[in-house]
């Protein structure tokens, strides 16, 4: 395993068949973690087995505090996935994807610094809450939305992208690939160090839009059916940095490890339970909630559902980590109001989940079917096991239709 250092070369824009090793370098692609951020144990080069991470000599300058990582044959980094994966992948995707780790990898060390609470608490300072301000993007949203960007433009296999951050499609170039994200997701929870995430999927280019202006070529791109993704995933900023993609072929998740700056896989063949007994829902929004979805909720609380037994509650309020945890250990995450998104947040997670078995469901449809006609059209939004979702769709009105707006 090799550390990034700080003078990467950023890889070209690759396409045809996945042959990575050859084309991209074994570090990420223009990540420049700070050195005292590399372990001896990420220097030993792979194949060498150490008993015990503590048998590592550390050299005599090192400042690290991460705890060395044990490299192993077995130790499989996300290059390493990315160059055996078939799935839909080939060499343009995967370079897709490199150049999205290494923002999320970026993203990730903003976060984790003083800088990140510096920036939004001035902000949030000068900002009095109102309901118009709630969704007013942060500047941590800003600086996101904008790495995100430039790691995509870098790769050159983009033609067109859509962010929450953007107020339409952005055309690129003549890239292959189309990517939608929302740069950073429960970013209100941010001052208080609680988990957000970026969330992304990725389309294979239309190829008959060729003689409309950039701007519509750049909308047609974006707005499709969530069943034509070709790739999704999302980082998870929490305890530990996660990365959880889907290629079409299952899903997986990676957890990066600090003592070397790279992904490793930690959760081969990511698949929902069946049925959980956990649901996660901002149920504060109980008494606008419609008959069917109260009747449901009650029904789970108190173990008078399908399953006999009495489901617990869990909402953090931010979505990847709803879900992340929704997928680990089954059960449903909602946002029963419209107010998810179905272009960056709603078609790649469920593209994901069902990547793992799970479904995703906007209450009464499948959210892979439904074709994007808006960048930033909303919906309720069910994410989880299949058989929880199936049931709670059976209760029939579970849309929250009155959506006042809330102020916190
Ligand atoms: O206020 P609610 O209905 O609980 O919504 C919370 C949801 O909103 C989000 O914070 C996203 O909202 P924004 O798009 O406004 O950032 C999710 O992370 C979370 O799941």
């Amino acid at each position: 395993m090799l550390c990034n250092s700080l003078n990467f070369v950023p890889p070209r824009a690759i396409s045809g068949p996945a042959q990575l090793s050859s084309v991209i370098p074994s570090s990420t692609p223009f990540v420049s973690f700070p050195l005292r951020f590399c372990s001896p144990s990420a220097l030993v080069s792979r194949g060498r087995s150490l008993s015990s991470p503590f048998t590592v000599t550390m050299a005599a300058d090192s400042v690290s505090t991460a705890p060395p990582s044990v490299d192993t044959e077995d130790t499989v980094l996300l290059l390493d996935f990315l160059s055996q994966r078939s799935g839909n992948l080939d060499g343009g995707l995967a370079n897709v994807i490199l150049h999205l780790q290494a923002a999320c990898k970026r993203i990730a060390a903003l976060l984790a610094s003083p800088a990140a609470l510096q920036v939004t608490s001035s902000m949030q300072n000068s900002m009095k809450p109102t309901s118009a301000s709630r969704d007013a993007p942060k500047p941590l949203d800003i600086v996101a939305n904008d790495i995100i960007k430039a790691a995509l433009r870098k790769s050159g296999n983009v033609a067109a992208l859509a962010s929450e951050e953007e107020d339409s499609p952005v055309w690129i170039g003549e890239g292959q690939y189309v990517v939608v994200f929302d740069p950073l997701d429960g970013s209100r929870n941010i001052d208080a160090s609680i988990p957000t995430g970026t969330i992304f999927g990725i389309y294979r280019r239309l190829f008959a839009t060729g003689n409309l202006p950039l701007v519509e070529q750049a909308r047609k791109h974006c707005l499709r059916k969530g069943s034509e993704l070709v790739a999704s995933g999302y980082a998870l900023y929490s305890s530990a940095t996660m990365l959880c993609l889907s290629v079409g072929d299952g899903a997986h998740a990676f957890t990066l490890d600090g003592s070397c700056g790279e992904f490793v896989l930690t959760h081969r063949d990511l698949k929902i339970p069946k049925r959980g007994q956990i649901y996660s829902v901002n149920d504060a929004r109980y008494h606008d909630w419609p008959a069917g979805l109260r009747r449901y909720i009650d029904d789970i609380r108190q173990g008078k559902g399908q399953y006999p037994k009495k489901y617990s509650a869990r909402y953090i309020c931010s979505l990847v980590a709803d879900l992340h945890r929704t997928i680990l250990y089954g059960g449903v995450a909602m946002n029963p109001r419209s107010h998810l998104r179905l272009v960056y947040e709603a078609h790649p997670l469920s593209f994901l989940v069902e990547q793992a078995h799970g479904k995703g469901s906007d209450g009464k449809r499948r959210i892979l079917d439904l074709q994007a006609t808006d960048l930033h059209q909303r919906l309720p939004l069910f994410l989880g096991s299949p058989d929880d979702i199936l049931e709670l769709e059976s209760y029939g009105d579970v849309q929250q239709l009155v959506n006042p707006g809330y102020e916190v």
